[in-house]
């Protein structure tokens, strides 16, 4: 395992506690009224442990560590991956928020880019981590403006909050757009062109 990260704000973390994890599921399942020691439940609290080991890598992940391949192509115009699958948990009932981002920056005027595959791990590394859908955006914006030092950046995310439809209000299909935009990018004719790429179907 990697290096606890550091986060904003929320000091040094440890390292996944795989038994408490799978004590703390085996305690949910009896606060719910379940038998943890009945045959289906039986693997259960550890299932879940490893599985939110795996939802939340992320944790133990910084963005540097994904963004390691960068070329000086020269390029300096626009490089835009649109609809990568967002797969990540709302921090205030840890059930899944699930979409797309997109993720485009101008590089700088060297053209310092990086492999088009690194986006998308760039949106994993927050993704896999208890979030909001603002922190999401907004950290992803954020990480590709210090590691590639583009001339602007911007990152539109489009989620569906199962918190907001499997309970509570239960409003299924309501989606939920953010968006950060950096640098060159804020202005209003380049953001604009950006904007029409990743809305055109
Ligand atoms: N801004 C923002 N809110 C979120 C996100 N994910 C979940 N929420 C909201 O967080 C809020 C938490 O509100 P609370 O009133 O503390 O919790 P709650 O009683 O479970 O709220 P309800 O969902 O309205 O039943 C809810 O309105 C959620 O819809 C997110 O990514 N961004
Ligand atoms: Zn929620």
């Amino acid at each position: 395992m990697t290096d606890p990260v550091t986060l904003d704000g929320e000091g040094q973390i440890g390292e996944f506690d795989e038994k408490r994890a799978e004590n703390a599921v085996r305690e949910l399942l009896i606060a719910v009224g379940e038998d943890p020691d009945r045959e289906g439940l039986r693997e259960t609290p550890a299932r879940v442990a490893r599985a939110y080991k795996e939802i939340f890598a992320g944790l133990w992940q910084k963005p540097e560590d994904v963004l390691t391949t960068t070329f000086d192509l020269g390029h300096d115009e626009m490089v835009l991956v649109k609809d990568i699958e967002v797969l990540s948990s709302c921090e205030h009932h840890l059930v899944p928020f699930v979409g797309v981002a997109h993720v485009g920056y101008i590089p700088s005027v060297e053209g310092k880019i990086t492999g088009l595959s690194k986006l998308a791990r760039l949106v994993d590394v927050y993704a896999r981590r208890p979030q909001v859908q603002e922190r999401l955006t907004t950290q992803i914006a954020d990480s590709l403006m210090e590691i590639l030092e583009p001339r602007g950046v911007i990152v539109v995310v489009e989620c569906e909050h199962m918190c907001m439809s499997m309970r509570g209000v239960r409003k299924v299909g309501a989606k939920t757009i953010t968006s950060a935009v950096r640098g060159q990018l804020r202005d209003p004719a380049t953001r604009n062109e950006a904007m029409s790429l990743i809305m055109a179907r």
